[in-house]
């Protein structure tokens, strides 16, 4: 099985950053919504980015951000890529992508088959999909809620679709769901968490050696 891509979101800390990456991040996420307890301002966003620029692919993830949000993000933080977090639709992401020249990731919220379903309207439109649970009924935010939702709803689905699994992934979780779905690529935050927006280093550790665990397995 080829390694997935990792992306690890909600950083705010340079240590964070670095050991995510020492550990085999490719992706690093940066999450601006001011709800967030993991919102970062462009201007710290900017730091952080320019201080693994290279290193990993740098994400900012935006929630139904309007184009003023995203030109101050992409101009002051520079990320590689935008992340769109929110009820964007398919016209939306043909212009930020016009817009601003950058890939797009777009998240979609996943409880059903029907909602699945909708990965064909961001077929050849979005760069990568990025699977991520249903928010539970009352929660603040469109992500970072630590949910899960039914991993087997992919089994139909077109493996050469470029997607990150999301939501609720831990250490406990990552290899069951590697062995069920086989993602090309893995996005998780507070699963490596020890409260809201504080990530962990025993956690990421921990979450690290679970996917190398689950993969050594797979090749052995
Ligand atoms: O993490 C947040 O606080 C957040 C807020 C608003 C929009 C998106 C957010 N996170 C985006 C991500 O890509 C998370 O990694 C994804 O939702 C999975 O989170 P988790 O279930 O905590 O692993």
């Amino acid at each position: 099985m080829k390694r997935p891509d990792i992306k690890i979101c909600g950083i705010s800390r340079t240590e964070t950053l670095d050991h995510v990456i020492r550990r085999g991040a490719s992706h690093v996420g940066f999450i601006f919504f001011e709800k967030s307890p993991r919102h970062v301002e462009p201007d710290v966003a900017a730091d952080l980015i320019a201080h693994v620029r290279g290193r990993a692919k740098t994400v900012a993830v935006t929630v139904n951000a309007d184009n003023d949000l995203l030109e101050e993000i992409v101009y002051a933080a520079r990320p590689d890529m935008l992340q769109l977090h929110g009820h964007e639709s398919a016209e939306r992401v043909v212009t930020v992508k016009a817009l601003f020249g950058l890939p797009v990731i777009k998240a979609l919220s996943v409880r059903s088959e029907a909602d699945l379903a909708m990965i064909e309207e961001y077929r050849g439109v979005a760069d990568r999909m990025l699977l991520d649970a249903k928010p539970p009924a009352g929660a603040d935010l469109p992500g970072g809620n630590g949910v899960t939702f039914d991993w087997r709803l992919l089994e139909a689905m077109d493996p050469t679709i470029p997607y990150f699994l999301s939501g609720g992934l831990n250490s406990e979780n990552v290899a069951e769901a590697l062995a069920v779905t086989g993602a090309p690529g893995l996005d998780m935050s507070s699963g490596v968490e020890s409260a809201p927006g504080i990530k962990d280093p025993a956690r990421i550790d921990a979450f690290f050696d679970a996917v190398e665990a689950a993969l050594s397995l797979k090749t052995a």
